[in-house]
C-alpha cells in the first residue's frame, strides 16, 4: 500500500478526490501529509501550509501545471534518490518532470479522473524508469481508486487523459444537454436533471453488468422504425456525435501539447 511517508503537494479538487477514494477503500493514510497553502482541512490526512522538512518516500504533485516552474525549485531538494515523484499535472511530460526533479528515484505520471473519490475512477499511468517493484506498488495504490491503466508511451497516456481525465466534464455536458432538451419540452429543471442523470448512471451500470457493447445496447433500445431510431438519426448524422467527439479529443491533444511545450521551457 502507500509507503511509510508520502506528501501530496497541491491537494485540491483532484488530489482531494484521490484522498477521498483511498479513505473509502480503507487505505492507511497516517503517513500522508497534504501540502496546501490555505491550510484547508482535508479529511484523513495531516495538512501542512508549507513544504515540511525531510524527504518522503513518495511525493505526489497536484498543483496547477502552470505552477511547476514556481514550485519545483523549492521542492526539488526534498525529492531525493529515495523519493518517487508522482505527478497528476496535465501536460507536464516525464522528461520535464525529470529536469525539475533530477534526483528523484523514479518519475510516475498519473492522469486520474474525479470519480476516483468513489473508487470508480480511471487513472492513466506512465513511467519510463519505474522498476517492477514500484510498478506493483503503484498498481495497488491506484487500483484502489478504480481502473488503473499503464500506458506504453506518453501519446497513449494523453489519449486516456482526454477521454478519462476530462471525460466526466464531457459526460456532464451530455447529461445537461439531455436535461435542457427535456426542459424545452416542458419538464421542470429538477425532474429533467434527475432523469437525465439516472439514464446515464443506469445505462452505464447495466452495460458494465452485462458486458453489452454500446452499439448492441443502442440497437436493443431502438425499435426499427420507432422513436429512438428517429433520434439516433440526428446523433448519427455526418455532423453528429462521432465527429463532434473527434474534434473534442483533437482540441484536448492540441492544448496538452501546448502545455507540454510550456513545461519544457
Ligand atoms: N480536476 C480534474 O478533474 C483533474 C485535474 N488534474 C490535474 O490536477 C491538478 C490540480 O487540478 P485541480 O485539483 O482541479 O485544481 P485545484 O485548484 O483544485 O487544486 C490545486 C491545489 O494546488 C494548491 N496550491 C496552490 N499553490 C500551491 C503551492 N505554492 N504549493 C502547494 N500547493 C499549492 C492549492 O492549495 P489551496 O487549496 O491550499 O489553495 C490547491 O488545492 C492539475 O495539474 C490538473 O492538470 C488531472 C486530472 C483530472
Ligand atoms: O482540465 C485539465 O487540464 C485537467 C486535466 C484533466 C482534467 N482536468
Amino acid at each position: 500500500m502507500l509507503p511509510p511517508t508520502s506528501w501530496f503537494v497541491g491537494c485540491g479538487n483532484m488530489g482531494g478526490a484521490m484522498v477521498a477514494g483511498w479513505r473509502k477503500a480503507g487505505i492507511d493514510l497516517s503517513g500522508m501529509t497534504a501540502v496546501s497553502p490555505s491550510g484547508r482541512e482535508i479529511e484523513g490526512v495531516s495538512v501542512a501550509t508549507a513544504i515540511p522538512d525531510g524527504q518522503p518516500d513518495w511525493c505526489f504533485i497536484g498543483f496547477k501545471p502552470q505552477m511547476l516552474a514556481d514550485i519545483a525549485p523549492g521542492l526539488a531538494s526534498h525529492v531525493g534518490p529515495g523519493t518517487v515523484l508522482l505527478s497528476i499535472l496535465a501536460g507536464a511530460e516525464a522528461q520535464s518532470l525529470r529536469s525539475a526533479f533530477p534526483d528523484a528515484k523514479a518519475i510516475v505520471r498519473l492522469m486520474p479522473n474525479l470519480p476516483v473519490s468513489e473508487g470508480e475512477g480511471v487513472t492513466a499511468i506512465y513511467s519510463d524508469d519505474a522498476d517492477e517493484t514500484l510498478r506493483a506498488q503503484v498498481d495497488e495504490v491506484i487500483g484502489a481508486l478504480g481502473l488503473a491503466a499503464w500506458c506504453p508511451d506518453e501519446s497513449a497516456f494523453d489519449v486516456i487523459g482526454a477521454i478519462a481525465g476530462s471525460g466526466p466534464a464531457y459526460l456532464a455536458r451530455f447529461v445537461d444537454a439531455l436535461s435542457s432538451a427535456a426542459q424545452d419540452e416542458g419538464l421542470s429543471a429538477e425532474l429533467a436533471d434527475a432523469i437525465a442523470l439516472q439514464v446515464a448512471g443506469g445505462s452505464a451500470l447495466m452495460a458494465r453488468a452485462t458486458g453489452e457493447t454500446m452499439p448492441a445496447l443502442a440497437k436493443r433500445v431502438a425499435s426499427p422504425g420507432g422513436t429512438t431510431e428517429a433520434g439516433l438519426k440526428v446523433l448519427d448524422a455526418e455532423d453528429g456525435m462521432e465527429p463532434l467527439m473527434r474534434r473534442v479529443v483533437k482540441a484536448w491533444r492540441k492544448r496538452s501539447e501546448e502545455m507540454a511545450a510550456a513545461a519544457r521551457d
